[in-house]
C-alpha cells in the first residue's frame, strides 16, 4: 500500500534537486520516525518549521514547507543533508504527496459540504449505494462507517490520516465512499487529494466564526469544494432552495462541471413537491426531469426528506438510475443523534435527541419536530467552548421563538468558563431556565413532560463524551435520556 517513495514520485522537488526515500510523512514532529516526510505546516497557534529540528533529531529525510518555514528551520536546516522543499501552497503539496505515498482510495468518492446535513447526507449517500449491492462507507463527524469502520478525530482528517484510511478501505474491497468537507478542511487543503466523481451543496448559515474571518471568508472555503477540488469532469450536485446555493451553481458551471439541481424550488433536476409528516417518517412526492415519483422516507424531520433528496442526487450523480435510486429511499434509516427518538414516556411523551449546534439547525429542527408534538415542546440547548461565540445568543433565540419551553446547559464547554457560555445563550432566550448540569438538565426536562409533550435535547446527538477542559468525560444525551425516563417512570434501570 504505502511501502518507500522517492520525492519525485510522491511530486516534490527538493532545493538543488536534492532526492530522498520517505518511509513515511508525519505533520506532527513528535511523530517523525527516521525516513520520514516532515510537513512543516504554517498553524493557527504556532509554524511547524519551529519543530525542524526535533524532525531531523528524530530522523527526518525530509522537509516540506513554505517559504517562512524554511527561514524560520534555516538555522536547523544549515550543513544538513536532509532535502528541503519549499512550496507555495505547503498543505496541498501535502494533500497531493499523501494521495500518492498512500495510493489507492475507493474508485467512486463524493463530498459533502455545508453548515449543516453533511454526516445526514453522507451517511444517506453510504447507505444507498449499500442498498444496491455496493461496498461502502462515509467518513465525517461520527468516524467511518459502513462496510469498514475506523474513529476519526476530525469531521475532515487531515491528509495523512484520510489517506491513509481510504487506501486500507480500498484494500478491504470498498469502492464507494462518501466523505464530509467541513470548511476548516477545505481551508487546510485536507482533501485536495481525494479523486471526487461528485460533490454536493448542503446550506451555508452562521458556524465557524471564530476560525473564518467572516461570512464571505466562510463561504469561499466551502466554496473551494466546487471552485479547487471537484475535477471540472465531475457533477456539483446543489440545494438551490439555499440562497448561497445560486452562487455555488454558478461557480460550477463556470468551471464547466455537470451540474444536478435539488429543492423545491422551480427548475431544481430532483424537485421536492411536497411532504407529509405522520408518527414514524413522511411521504415525500418529487419529480426527476418532470417525472413525479412518490415515496415514503421512515424519517423523523423535513431536514432530513431535503438531505436525503440531495443523498438521491449525489447517487444518481455516480452514475445510479434514478428508479433504483427512489427504490432504495425507503430503506434509510436514522442517523445516530440526528433526530434520533431517544426514550418515550409511560405518558407517551417522547425525547428526541439532536445534534443542532448552530441557529439554524436548532430552529430548522424544533420546526422539524412541532409537527409530531400534540402538547408542549422543551428544548434543551448549550454551546461549545472554543467555538463561534457570536452564534450562542442567536441560538438562544432560535430556541426561545419556536420551542415553549427552554432550558439552557453545558454542551462542551472545553477552556471557556461554562456559565459564561450559559450566559451568552441566555442572552438570546431570558425567559429560559438554566440548569449547568447536563444531566439535570435533562432529568429535569423529562419530568416536565406532560402526556402529548415532547424534549428534544439539542447540540451533542452522537458525540459519548463531554469535553471540560482537556478533559473528556464520558456522557452520552441517549443514555442520559434513557435513564432519565427509567427513573422518573420507575421503571428500575
Ligand atoms: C484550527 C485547526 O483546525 N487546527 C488544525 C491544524 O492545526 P494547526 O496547524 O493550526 O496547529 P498548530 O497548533 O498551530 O501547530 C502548527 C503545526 O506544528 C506542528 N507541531 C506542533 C507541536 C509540536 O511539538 N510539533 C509539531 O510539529 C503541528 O502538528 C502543526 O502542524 O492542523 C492539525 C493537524 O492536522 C489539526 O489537528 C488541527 O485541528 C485542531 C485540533 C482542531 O480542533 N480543529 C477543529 C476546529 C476542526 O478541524 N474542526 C473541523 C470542523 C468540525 C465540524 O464543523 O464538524 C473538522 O473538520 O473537524
Ligand atoms: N438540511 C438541513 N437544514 C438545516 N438544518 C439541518 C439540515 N440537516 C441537518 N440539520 C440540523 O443540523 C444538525 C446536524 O446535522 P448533521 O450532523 O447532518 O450536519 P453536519 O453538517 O455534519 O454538522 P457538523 O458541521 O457539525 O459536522 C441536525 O441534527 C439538524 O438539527
Ligand atoms: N457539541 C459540539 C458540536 C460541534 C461539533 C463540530 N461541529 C465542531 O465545531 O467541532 C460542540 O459545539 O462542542
Ligand atoms: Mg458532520
Amino acid at each position: 500500500m504505502s511501502g518507500e517513495k522517492t520525492l519525485s514520485e510522491l511530486g516534490l522537488t527538493a532545493r538543488g534537486g536534492r532526492e530522498a526515500r520517505i518511509s513515511g510523512i508525519s505533520v506532527d514532529s513528535r511523530a517523525v520516525m527516521p525516513g520520514h516526510l516532515f510537513a512543516a505546516m504554517p498553524g493557527t497557534k504556532v509554524h511547524g518549521a519551529r519543530f525542524v529540528d526535533a524532525a531531523l533529531s528524530q530522523g527526518a529525510a525530509a522537509v516540506l514547507t513554505d517559504a517562512e518555514g524554511a527561514q524560520i528551520a534555516a538555522e536547523a536546516l544549515a550543513g544538513s543533508e536532509v532535502a528541503l522543499v519549499i512550496a507555495a501552497d505547503p498543505r496541498q503539496a501535502l494533500a497531493f504527496a499523501c494521495a500518492l505515498f498512500f495510493g489507492a482510495q475507493p474508485a467512486t468518492m463524493i463530498a459533502v459540504t455545508g453548515t449543516n446535513g453533511k454526516t445526514s447526507v453522507a451517511t444517506f449517500v453510504r447507505r444507498l449505494w449499500q442498498e444496491m449491492g455496493f461496498r461502502a462507507v462515509n467518513l465525517g463527524t461520527t468516524g467511518i462507517e459502513g462496510d469498514w469502520q475506523a474513529p476519526l478525530r476530525h469531521t475532515t482528517p487531515d491528509p495523512i490520516t484520510l489517506h491513509k484510511a481510504l487506501a486500507e478501505a480500498a484494500l478491504a474491497g470498498v469502492e464507494h465512499a462518501a466523505m464530509e468537507a467541513s470548511s476548516h478542511g477545505l481551508d487546510q487543503r485536507r482533501l485536495d487529494g481525494v479523486q471526487l466523481r461528485a460533490a454536493g451543496f448542503t446550506n451555508f448559515s452562521q458556524d465557524h466564526l471564530d476560525y473564518h474571518a467572516d461570512f464571505e471568508e466562510y463561504f469561499a472555503a466551502k466554496a473551494g469544494l466546487f471552485a479547487r477540488v471537484l475535477p471540472e469532469e465531475g457533477t456539483a450536485v446543489v440545494n438551490i432552495d439555499d440562497a448561497r446555493g445560486i452562487d455555488m451553481l454558478a461557480i460550477a458551471k463556470a468551471r464547466g462541471q455537470e451540474t444536478l439541481t435539488v429543492g423545491d424550488s422551480l427548475g431544481a433536476d430532483l424537485r421536492l413537491l411536497g411532504q407529509r409528516f405522520d408518527a414514524t417518517g413522511q411521504e415525500l412526492r418529487l419529480s426527476w426531469h418532470g417525472v413525479v415519483e412518490q415515496l415514503r422516507l421512515n424519517l423523523i424531520g423535513g431536514f432530513q426528506g431535503q438531505n436525503a433528496l440531495l443523498a438521491a442526487g449525489l447517487v444518481i450523480a455516480c452514475g445510479a438510475e434514478a428508479e433504483d435510486v427512489f427504490r432504495a429511499l425507503p430503506k434509510l434509516d436514522t442517523v445516530r443523534g440526528r433526530m434520533q427518538l431517544a426514550a418515550t414516556r409511560d405518558s407517551g411523551a417522547a425525547v428526541y435527541v439532536d445534534f443542532a449546534h448552530t441557529p439554524d439547525a436548532v430552529s430548522t429542527a424544533i420546526k422539524a419536530l412541532r409537527p409530531h408534538v400534540m402538547g408542549r415542546l422543551v428544548a434543551i440547548i448549550g454551546a461549545g467552548g472554543d467555538r463561534d461565540a457570536g452564534k450562542r445568543p442567536l441560538m438562544g433565540a432560535a430556541a426561545a421563538e419556536h420551542a415553549d419551553v427552554v432550558i439552557v446547559t453545558d454542551d462542551n464547554p472545553r477552556s471557556e468558563d461554562p456559565a459564561a457560555i450559559r450566559l451568552q445563550v441566555l442572552g438570546g432566550a431570558p425567559e429560559a431556565i438554566e440548569v449547568g448540569d447536563r444531566a439535570e438538565a435533562i432529568l429535569r426536562g423529562v419530568d416536565m413532560l406532560q402526556p402529548g409533550d415532547a424534549l428534544l435535547v439539542c447540540g451533542k446527538g452522537h458525540e459519548t463524551g463531554q469535553i471540560v477542559g482537556d478533559t473528556v468525560y464520558p456522557f452520552d444525551d441517549v443514555e442520559q435520556a434513557s435513564v432519565a425516563v427509567a427513573a422518573l417512570d420507575g421503571r428500575g434501570l
